[in-house]
C-alpha cells in the first residue's frame, strides 16, 4: 500500500523499516541462528532542504538503518519494509531494498545518496595524500579527467567544507580529527547527492569543532539537500536539527519537528536523554538497554524505567509528531492532517 504523504515531500522515505541479524547460524547443524533485531518498523522521512537527527544510545541500530539505506548490510542481514528515494522530476521514486546491487552501485551510492561515514578517518588510504584520494573520487563520480580541472573541482570542494586547498596536500595522519571529518564531507559532496547521511561526525570533537561540522551540515541542507544526523549528542543536535528521531532498542520511541520534541518531550526515554545534558544535571536514566537479541515483548523502555505506557511499542502518528506506546500521559491529540490510517506507513507485509 503506498500513501500520498509518503511520497509527496519526502526525498527519502523509510517505510516500516526493520532489519535483524542472524547470528551462528550453520556453525553447528540443527541449532537456531541468535536473532538480533537491530532496527525494527521505522518510519520516517528526509525531507529536501531538512536536518533529521537520529539520536539515541550506543548500540540501538542507528548506524545499522544508515547502511540498510546504502544496501551495506552484510550477508546475515535481513531486511523488510521500504526506502524510497524521490525522483526529483516528479517520476516514480526508486524502492532502494529491491533495487540490484548493480544500480545501487552504478547510480546511488556517492550519487544520489552519499554518507560521511563513523570514524572518517578510518576511511582514507593513509599511504596517499588527501588530494589524490579526493580526485580519484571526483574522476570516478563525475567522469572528468583534465588535471587542471580536477584540481579546481578538488580546491572547490575543501573551500565549501572549510578546509584550504593546502590542506589536501596533506596525509591523512597530518589531519587533525575535524580536519579529517571535514575531508570526509568534502568526498560525500563530490556527486552532489540528494541526500547525505552523517554518522557520528562530532563524535570525539570539542564543542567549536562540533558547531564547525553542525554548521556544514546546515549548509547542505539550505542547498537543497536532505540530511540525516546520526548521532548520540543530544546537544549537536539541537544546534542544528530541523526534526528529531529518538530511537531506543532498535526502535523509534518518538520524532517530530525538533523544536516541538525538544520543547515539550512525550515520551519518558527523551525526557531522559534531556536530563542526562550537562545543563539539566547529568543526570543518568537507570538500569541499561535491552540485548537486541533479547527485546521484550512489549514496550523496550518502560521494561526498564516503570512509566505510563500503553505496551505497545510502534510509533503511531499524533498531529505532526509520532509517539511509540503513548508514554508519559501524552494524551493523543486529533490528528491534524491525515487519519492515522493515511499516514501510517506500509503496515505489515
Ligand atoms: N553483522 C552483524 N551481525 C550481528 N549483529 C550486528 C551486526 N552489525 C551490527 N550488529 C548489532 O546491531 C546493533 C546496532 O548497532 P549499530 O551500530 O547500528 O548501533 P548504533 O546505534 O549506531 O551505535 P553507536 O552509537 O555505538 O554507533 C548492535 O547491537 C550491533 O551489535
Ligand atoms: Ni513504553
Amino acid at each position: 500500500m503506498t500513501t500520498k504523504q509518503s511520497t509527496t515531500t519526502a526525498g527519502l522515505a523509510l517505510r516500516d523499516l526493520s532489519v535483524r541479524f542472524l547470528v551462528g547460524h550453520g556453525r553447528r547443524r540443527g541449532t537456531a541462528p541468535t536473532v538480533v533485531q537491530a532496527v525494527n518498523g521505522v518510519t520516517l522521512d528526509l525531507v529536501p532542504g531538512r536536518v533529521l537527527a537520529l539520536v539515541g544510545e550506543s548500540g540501538c541500530g542507528k548506524s545499522v538503518l544508515a547502511a540498510a539505506i546504502l544496501g551495506l548490510l552484510p550477508a546475515n542481514a535481513q531486511v523488510r519494509g521500504a526506502v524510497e528515494l524521490a525522483d526529483p522530476a516528479g517520476g516514480a521514486p526508486l524502492e532502494l531494498l529491491r533495487c540490484p546491487e548493480r544500480v545501487l552501485a552504478g547510480s546511488v551510492r556517492g550519487r544520489r545518496i552519499a554518507l560521511v561515514p563513523q570514524s572518517a578517518s578510518t576511511h582514507l588510504t593513509p599511504v596517499r595524500r588527501v588530494r589524490g584520494q579526493l580526485a580519484e573520487t571526483v574522476r570516478t563520480l563525475t567522469g572528468v579527467r583534465d588535471k587542471a580541472a580536477l584540481r579546481t573541482r578538488c580546491d572547490e570542494l575543501a573551500v565549501r567544507v572549510g578546509l584550504t586547498p593546502a590542506d589536501l596536500d596533506r596525509y591523512p595522519h597530518e589531519l587533525s580529527g575535524g580536519m579529517a571529518q571535514r575531508a570526509a564531507m568534502a568526498f560525500a559532496l563530490v556527486g552532489e547527492p540528494e541526500v547525505v547521511l552523517a554518522d557520528e561526525p562530532t563524535a570525539g570533537l570539542d564543542r567549536p569543532l562540533v558547531r564547525n561540522t553542525t554548521a556544514a551540515l546546515r549548509d547542505l541542507a539550505d542547498q537543497g539537500r536532505a540530511v540525516l544526523l546520526i548521532t548520540h549528542d543530544l546537544a549537536a543536535a539541537e544546534d542544528v536539527a530541523d526534526d528529531l528521531a529518538v530511537m531506543y532498542a532498535s526502535r523509534l520511541v518518538e520524532s517530530g519537528p525538533a523544536a516541538a520534541v525538544l520543547a515539550d518531550p512525550w515520551h519518558d526515554y527523551t525526557r531522559g536523554l534531556l536530563a542526562a545534558l550537562p545543563r539539566n544535571g547529568l543526570t543518568p536514566i537507570p538500569g541499561q538497554p535491552p540485548e537486541l537479541s533479547r527485546l521484550p515483548a512489549g514496550c523496550p523502555f518502560h521494561t526498564r524505567v516503570p512509566g505510563d505506557c500503553s505496551g505497545d511499542p510502534a510509533p503511531r502518528p499524533v498531529g505532526d509528531r509520532w509517539i511509540a506506546c503513548r508514554s508519559g500521559g501524552a494524551e493523543p491529540v486529533p490528528a491534524l492532517s491525515g487519519s492515522p490510517a493515511a499516514t501510517s506507513g506500509t503496515g505489515d507485509q
